[in-house]
């Protein structure tokens, strides 16, 4: 054993939690036992790193000892976790793949009568601020994909400030095959393949993504909803087309802004609507109510009469991530993005996985080039600074709707394009007679830029982007993030 190592007994049914200071990266070990981090199963024996301010817990059901090396700037072990709610509803979403799948197959029916609308779990997630709502998605994912049946659920993520598999300001949507890690927050969900081919990690996911643009939903509750709605629209023509694939269900993870109105400055009639974008877009029938009372009862009211609406319990290990911890997760996304995920071992460790990977698989070299302006058209959505349409006087007309894309000038000097992050967009309908003003807001993701350098009088701006490539007759989307090395 390292001579600054820790080791760890839990009891069966316990977790070993932590948090992580900036720079700091904590080893741990599976020595004997049985072991997960948030549903996903840790090899024995196998060394795994976490850092870039990561904070986890270890959980085990038959009990097992861990070395821990290096600083966590807080650690404890707790018994009081809400694991076993949460494996039982597992149980119950399997039992409605299973019947699922059974139907799919054309499997005689059994004696059990609800066969006959046999649904697979299209789960909303919905909770306040640092309830566990990402953790719980990961939780039920995980459990999910190891059941062994080669289930593949969707996971989808409606929240922009998280960013999920692309960067903050996406919405997507990814299959999942194999277990999601957790090492860092900077990939919350795994990694995904967008960030460059050249990422050879093995379980990368190739998720569908649409752009927002802005970590806030109340910035543009109307463009939310619609790219919600295509995000869903997506997903279910990748279900018609593989119904086994379908009966895996879906999970959809939400912002807290869904929930709790007032602190978020969303009103409760875009909360309303955004949730209700969701259960239509994702064809829900489970609503996860995580720990609020309040939303529960306006959730069952709403609902309650045609789609299962539960209150599951938050766990006491979900740490309260304030404003700056969340800015700075957004710059390690970035990061992650462009150069992939570096994490130093702590001293004395030279042999340890991320996230399941050998740590130099994960790193990228991103490419920047110099372009003309006239390259890559540049679009923002809706004017820059707006009221939302309700706090416009009565009867009066905006000049530019929430939903207009508007044309960006890199010429011009307010253009606000230094260091802001842009989505690529897929090419519009090659058809000109099937083009549309909106059609911008209907085409996903195909990779993210950030502008690093504008040059107006050469005409020339200065792009960094994971992998080389022509932007020339490409459309890119700005939105309200900026990143700076
Ligand atoms: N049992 C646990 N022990 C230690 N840390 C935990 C535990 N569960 C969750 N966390 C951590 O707490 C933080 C918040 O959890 P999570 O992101 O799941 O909450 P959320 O409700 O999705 O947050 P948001 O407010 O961003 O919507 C994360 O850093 C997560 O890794």
């Amino acid at each position: 054993m390292q001579s600054d190592s820790k080791e760890w007994v839990l009891d069966a049914e316990t977790e070993y939690r932590f948090e992580l200071d900036p720079g700091a990266s904590l080893a741990i070990k599976l020595v004997h036992g049985q072991a997960e981090v948030f549903g996903a199963e840790l090899a024995e024996g196998k060394t795994y790193l976490f850092g870039s301010e990561c904070k986890a817990a270890i959980f085990t059901w038959q009990g097992c000892t861990l070395e821990v090396t290096g600083h966590a700037s807080t650690e404890y072990v707790s018994d009081e976790t809400p694991m076993a709610a949460y494996a039982n509803l597992h149980i119950a979403f399997e039992q409605m793949r299973v019947r699922a799948l059974r139907v799919v197959h054309g499997s005689p029916a059994s004696d059990d009568d609800s066969d006959a609308n046999a649904e697979p779990p299209r789960v909303l997630v919905l909770g306040p601020d640092n309830s566990g709502k990402t953790t719980i998605c990961k939780i039920l994912t995980n459990y999910a994909v190891r059941a062994g049946q080669n289930w593949s659920p969707m996971l989808v993520n409606v929240d922009p400030s998280e960013g999920g598999w692309a960067v903050p300001g996406a919405i997507s949507a990814a299959p999942v095959q194999s277990p999601l890690p957790t090492a860092s927050p900077a990939n919350p969900l795994g990694s995904a393949a967008t960030s460059a081919p050249t990422a050879l990690s093995s379980n990368a996911l190739v998720p569908l993504s649409y752009w927002y643009g802005h970590p806030e939903i109340k910035r543009n509750p109307l463009l939310l909803d619609r790219l919600i709605r295509n995000l869903g629209e997506n997903v279910r023509d990748r279900f018609d087309g593989d119904p086994e694939a379908h009966t895996s269900g879906l999970i959809v993870d939400t912002p807290s802004s869904f929930a709790s109105g007032p602190t978020s400055g969303a009103s409760t009639d875009s909360r309303h609507s955004l949730i209700k974008a969701c259960v239509d877009a994702f064809k829900i029938n489970v609503i996860l109510v995580v720990g609020h009372e309040k939303l529960n009862v306006e959730m069952q009211r709403l609902y309650g009469s045609r789609l299962t609406v539960l209150k599951i319990p938050k766990s006491g290990g979900v740490v309260e991530l304030d404003l700056p911890y969340r800015e700075r997760v957004h710059n390690y996304q970035l990061h992650t993005y462009m150069y992939g995920q570096k994490i130093d071992p702590p001293p004395g460790i030279s042999s340890a996985i991320l996230g399941g990977e050998a740590v130099t698989d994960l790193i990228l070299s991103p490419s920047s080039s110099i372009i003309s302006f006239n390259d890559l058209t540049l679009y923002r959505i809706g004017a820059e600074s707006m009221a939302p349409s309700s706090a416009l006087p009565i009867g009066a007309a905006r000049t530019v709707s929430e939903m207009q894309p508007v044309l960006v000038d890199p010429a011009s000097s307010g253009s606000g394009l230094l260091n802001a992050v842009l989505a690529l967009i897929a090419p519009f309908n090659p058809d000109e007679a099937e083009r549309y003003d909106e059609e911008i807001l209907d085409l996903n993701v195909i990779g993210f830029l950030v502008i690093t350098n504008i040059d107006i009088p050469n005409r020339k701006m200065t792009i960094l982007s994971p992998n080389q490539g022509s932007f020339a007759g490409k459309t890119a989307v700005v939105g309200s993030f900026e990143w700076q090395e």
